[in-house]
C-alpha cells in the first residue's frame, strides 16, 4: 500500500510547487509554512486564509504526520521519557531533560540503528526505520514541554548522518525564519562519524556537532564501534581541520570511559595526538549499563582524574552528568524492540 504524503515537513519551495499545481497564488505557500511550522496546524481545514477549495483539495491529498506521545516514563531527577509511534508502527523515544533554566529534549532520528556499537541498547536493536523530517519534528512539536525547550539534541535512537536527507530537511524547518525560527546555537547533532554525510552536513547547517569517539587508536575502538571499520576516526578528525570551531559553532567529542579498556595514559596521549589543531572538548559520559554486556564505568574519583589529566594537556574536559537512569531514558539506553519495533 503507498502511504499517503503529508504536508508536515514541506519547505516553501515544495509549498510552492504545490501551489502553482493547484493554481493557488504564491503567497500561500507562505502562509501554508505559516500554519505549518509558526501557529503549529498541519490541518489544512483549519487553514482559514486559503480559499475554501483549495482547503478541501489539500485535506483530501495529505496525511496527519503529526501525533502525540503514546506513553511518559517521569524519572525520580525530573527527566522524562517519552513514546512515539510512527506511522509505519515502529516507536521511538525521546527524552526531555529540564536542568534550571535550560530543558533539553533528545530526539531520536530512526527507529533503531544499524551501526552496531557494542555499547548502546538502540545498537541492539537494529534498524526498522528511518524517520521522515516530520515524524522527527513531531518529537518536538508534539511534547507537551515544547514551549519550555531550550536546547535540542539528536543522541537519541539512530545514527542522525545515516538519515542525512531527512535530518538536513528537520535542522532547516527548525532554523529557518519560515520555520521554528531557532538559532542553530540551540542545536547539536551527534554522530558516530559517517564520512560521506559529514561534509555535506558541515556545509548545510551551522549547528553543533558532537563526535562519539570512545577510543584513538583505530584497532580498539573498531572492537566497540564496527563503523571505524568503514570511516575511520582519523578520516573524521582529518576533515573536521578544515572547519573552523573557534566562532559560534562547536565541535565536542562524546567518550564513554570503560574501565580498563579506554582509560589508560597511553589513551590520554592518543587523544592529544589525534584532536591536535582542533578547537574542541570532551564530554566524558558514564557507560550506562544494558543487560549483559562486559563493559563497567570507573568510580567517580576515578572519572575526575582521567578528566583532570585531559585538561592538564589542554583539552577542555567535562563529565556528563548522567539523567533519567532509572527510567532508561540516558545516552544508549533508549530501545523500543520489546514494543513490536521489529
Ligand atoms: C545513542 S547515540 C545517538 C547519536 C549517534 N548515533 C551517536 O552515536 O553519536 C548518543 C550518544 O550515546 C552514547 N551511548 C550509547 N550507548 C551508551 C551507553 N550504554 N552508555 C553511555 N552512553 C552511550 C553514544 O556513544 C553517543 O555518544
Ligand atoms: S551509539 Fe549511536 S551509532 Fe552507535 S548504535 Fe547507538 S545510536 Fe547507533
Amino acid at each position: 500500500m503507498t502511504e499517503k504524503e503529508t504536508l508536515y515537513g514541506k519547505n516553501p519551495e515544495e509549498l510552492a510547487a504545490l501551489c502553482a499545481e493547484l493554481g493557488l497564488p504564491r503567497f500561500a505557500a507562505r502562509q501554508i509554512a505559516r500554519w505549518l511550522y509558526v501557529r503549529g496546524t498541519e490541518d489544512p481545514m483549519r487553514m482559514t486564509d486559503l480559499a475554501a477549495t483549495a482547503r478541501e483539495r489539500l485535506a483530501a491529498r495529505f496525511a496527519p504526520a503529526l501525533s502525540a506521545p503514546e506513553r511518559v516514563s517521569v524519572s525520580a531527577d525530573g527527566t522524562k521519557k517519552y513514546l512515539f509511534r510512527t506511522r509505519r508502527g515502529h516507536y521511538v523515544e525521546s527524552a526531555y531533560i529540564p536542568d534550571g533554566e535550560r530543558a533539553t529534549l533528545c530526539v531520536s532520528s530512526q527507529a533503531g540503528c544499524r551501526m552496531g556499537c557494542r555499547f548502546c541498547a538502540t545498537g541492539r536493536q537494529g534498524l526498522q526505520e528511518s524517520l521522515p523530517a516530520a515524524e522527527i519534528l513531531n518529537q518536538i512539536v508534539s511534547l507537551p514541554e515544547r514551549d519550555r525547550l531550550t536546547n535540542l539534541v539528536f543522541m537519541g535512537m539512530g545514527e542522525p548522518l545515516d538519515n542525512p536527507d531527512q535530518l538536513l530537511r528537520t535542522l532547516s524547518v527548525i532554523t529557518s525564519e519560515w520555520g521554528f525560527g531557532w538559532s542553530p546555537t540551540r542545536v547539536t547533532v551527534s554522530t558516530a562519524g559517517v564520512v560521506p554525510q559529514l561534509r555535506r552536513f558541515l556545509d548545510a547547517t551551522k549547528v553543533h556537532l558532537a563526535v562519539s569517539l570512545h577510543n584513538p587508536f583505530r584497532e580498539e575502538r573498531m572492537e566497540i564501534m564496527p563503523v571505524e571499520r568503514a570511516w575511520p576516526i582519523a578520516e573524521v578528525t582529518a576533515i573536521l581541520r578544515g572547519y573552523d570551531f573557534t566562532h559560534q559553532r562547536r565541535v565536542s567529542f562524546e567518550y564513554i570511559v570503560l574501565e580498563g579498556l579506554n582509560d589508560s595514559p597511553r589513551h590520554i596521549r592518543g587523544l592529544s595526538r589525534l584532536l591536535d589543531g582542533i578547537k574542541c572538548r570532551i564530554n566524558l559520559i558514564r557507560f550506562h549499563r544494558i543487560p549483559g554486556s562486559p563493559y563497567f564505568s570507573p568510580d567517580d574519583e576515578a572519572m575526575r582524574r582521567f578528566r583532570d589529566a585531559l585538561t592538564a594537556r589542554g583539552i577542555q574536559t567535562t563529565i556528563r552528568a548522567s539523567r533519567g537512569e532509572d527510567i532508561q531514558a540516558a545516552c544508549g539506553l533508549l530501545s523500543t524492540e520489546a514494543l513490536g519495533g521489529r
